[in-house]
């Protein structure tokens, strides 16, 4: 007989991770009816009938013909499609008021769009629904229940037993690590004068205390903080007080991510005052959380380095954690031996992972101590963080005052309506042309770092991908300008100057999804230039990994990198995707200015909504 909580996880990585629930939706063939209590739910969109499907298949194998128990389920999958972790189901009735898919606002049902259908669901009643669900045979009822069951109650929460199971590891995990380690005080301290010697760097000597007192570390902080900065400076520190001869492993979420990561961190390194810190630690490398791991073929949930065989490393600093989901993090750390040292690093108010969990924020609630936050901005100007800040904090009336007073730093262009007009996006036009005909001539004359400076000096973030705020609307309008300003659109397959952004990994050319680059001119015809300007590099047009124009893009996307210049079109005020998170990140994308076009009550929602991520795991641990 096939194993339930095995099907619990087949199923799920297929449903949630592949994205084939919406296109399974949509299509018209969809082999199988959904009927009884679960069909009005289906009929407002607040499941899928593959939410459905996989419920009945879990609760179905126990068989559980229960059909409040296959409702708690399928609320449970659709939670993870939503990056919870869980369901809270005395909560649900008010929370599931938006559709199930991730772009609503779009492309709503007409039923769903009207609120009515939402309304007159037919909740079970909700003392014997939870009874119900505690007495299944498909659940196992708390953490002592057993140990075969696909779905799992705990906390008062619905979890698919695999999510919990990683929840109650990534906790374990986090106690074992806080017991305080000792180091020769007097040695760190010495260490950590000589490589943050002045005296407002304090929250920098902060974190290299706390990574070398402790096996696990929360580094956290905005953009250009200094977490870079703190980074390489504590491995030296490391190196000097528990070192020399420490095995260091730099790690992030994403390809892109962890190729930064290691150029910023050597570029640190070479700059250290100190022969001997230097060379005590001498250059490292950096590789994706997966690759560090060790992917097996054929898994995407299982690794090489697992609890039976850790990661030989003493040291392992993982940038950009908020994009780490829970299930990758509970993989992490059973794979780190228990005497080595984890330091994790990201910003937490940014949105996160587009898998299940936010475990970066939820570690930050609830530890006792080893979080650090550098709040010292470096490279920001100030006007942008004190927006940054504002919304960060939830303030939507200095959000709105800040806007409002705009600057060198901030434009807001206020609309009257949901959809800007035309004269409401003059100097988003203006810009679009300005940046697309330097990239455009500079890429026909073959100046490839002129393109490529181009490329980094604006970028047009939206929240959707489709409908009248999105990115294949949004796209098309600025390379409609685009094409204005420098002549008109080309029918070449590589015109110079269209930008391009990677979709995949991959290895033969070291590009990774998430890279841009530019088409230019070169003697030999055209290839496309990626890299820093200055420090370019072309590749091929035949040895290119797949790729996408780029005029414009979800702020999701834009996430790890940032640009000159930013403009963002808010959605509708009614939007589930405009959150605190999405603004928080689309603002601090902009290392100069930022334009935000948009009502006055989308920035407001925006800066009120917090993204809702259901978890166990925020709750603070006990200190000792
Ligand atoms: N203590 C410091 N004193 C002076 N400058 C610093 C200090 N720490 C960092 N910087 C500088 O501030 C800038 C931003 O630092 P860094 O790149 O480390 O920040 P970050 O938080 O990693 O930023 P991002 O998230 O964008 O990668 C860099 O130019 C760095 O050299």
């Amino acid at each position: 007989m096939t194993d339930p909580s095995a099907l619990s996880a087949t199923s799920l990585a297929g449903a949630s991770l592949t994205g084939t629930t919406n296109s399974l939706d949509a299509s018209p063939d969809v082999p199988w009816r959904v009927h009884g209590l679960l069909a009005p739910f289906v009929a407002a969109r607040v499941l899928t009938s593959a939410d459905v499907h996989v419920a009945r298949r879990v609760a179905g194998l126990c068989g559980e013909d229960d059909e409040r128990v296959h409702l708690a389920a399928a609320l449970t999958v659709r939670a993870l499609r939503a990056g919870s972790v869980c369901v809270d189901l005395a909560a649900a009735p008010g929370t599931v008021v938006e559709p199930a898919d991730d772009e609503p606002a779009d492309e709503p049902s007409a039923a769903a769009s009207e609120g009515r259908l939402v309304d007159e669901l037919p909740w079970p009643e909700p003392t014997g629904w939870p009874a119900a669900v505690r007495a299944s045979a498909a659940v196992a009822d708390g953490a002592d229940g057993p140990a075969d069951r696909p779905l799992r109650w705990a906390g008062g929460r619905l979890y698919l037993d695999r999510y919990w199971r990683d929840e109650v590891e990534v906790r374990a995990q986090v106690t074992d690590r806080l017991a305080p380690l000792p180091v020769d005080e007097a040695r760190l301290e010495a260490a950590v004068r000589r490589l943050f010697p002045q005296e407002q760097d304090e929250r920098q000597r902060a974190a290299v205390r706390a990574a070398a007192t402790s096996r696990l570390t929360v580094l956290t902080g905005g953009p250009g903080t200094g977490k870079t900065t703190t980074i390489a400076r504590l491995v030296a520190a490391l190196q000097d007080v528990a070192g020399p001869g420490l095995r260091v492993a730099l790690a992030a979420p994403t390809g892109k991510a962890a190729a930064r990561l290691q150029e910023s961190v050597n570029d640190e390194l070479r700059a250290l005052a100190h022969d001997e810190d230097r060379e005590r630690t001498g250059e490292l490398r950096s590789s994706t959380v997966h690759r560090l791991l060790g992917t097996r073929p054929g898994s995407s949930t299982r690794f090489r380095h697992d609890a039976r065989q850790r990661l030989p490393h003493d040291v392992v600093v993982v940038d950009e954690c908020s994009m780490m989901s829970l299930p990758l993090m509970a993989r992490l750390l059973e794979a780190v031996r228990p005497t080595s040292r984890v330091v994790l690093v990201g910003d937490p108010h940014q949105l996160a992972s587009v898998e299940a969990g936010a475990v970066l924020g939820d570690l930050v609630a609830s530890l006792p101590r080893g979080v650090v936050e550098l709040t010292r901005e470096h490279r920001f100007g100030s006007e942008l963080a004190a927006l940054a800040r504002a919304i960060r904090d939830g303030d939507a009336d200095r959000a709105v005052a800040l806007l409002r007073a705009g600057g060198d730093a901030i434009e807001w262009v206020e609309t009257a309506g949901d959809v800007p007009t035309a004269r409401e996006v003059a100097t988003l036009e203006h810009e679009v042309r300005t940046v697309g005909r330097a990239l455009v001539t500079a890429a026909r004359a073959g100046d490839a770092d002129a393109a490529l400076l181009a490329l980094g000096a604006h970028r047009l973030l939206l929240a959707h991908r489709r409908g009248p705020a999105g990115v294949a609307h949004w796209s098309a309008v600025a390379e409609d300008w685009v094409a204005h300003e420098t002549g008109g659109r080309s029918a070449a397959p590589f015109p110079p100057g269209r930008p391009l952004l990677v979709t995949s990994n991959d290895r033969s050319t070291g590009l990774y999804n998430g890279d841009t680059g530019v088409v230019v001119a070169t003697a030999d015809g055209v290839a496309v230039a990626f890299g820093a300007p200055g420090a370019h590099r072309l590749v091929a047009t035949h040895r290119l990994p797949p790729a996408q124009s780029v005029h414009a893009m979800t702020v999701h996307r834009g996430q790890g990198s940032q640009f000159t210049r930013v403009s963002v079109v808010l959605p509708a005020a009614t939007s589930p995707l405009l959150t605190r998170e999405l603004l928080y990140t689309a603002v601090t994308r902009a290392r100069e200015r930022i334009r935000v076009i948009g009502t006055e009550s989308a920035v407001r929602a925006a800066v009120l909504r917090r993204v809702q991520r259901a978890s166990g795991l925020g709750r603070p641990l006990p200190s000792s």
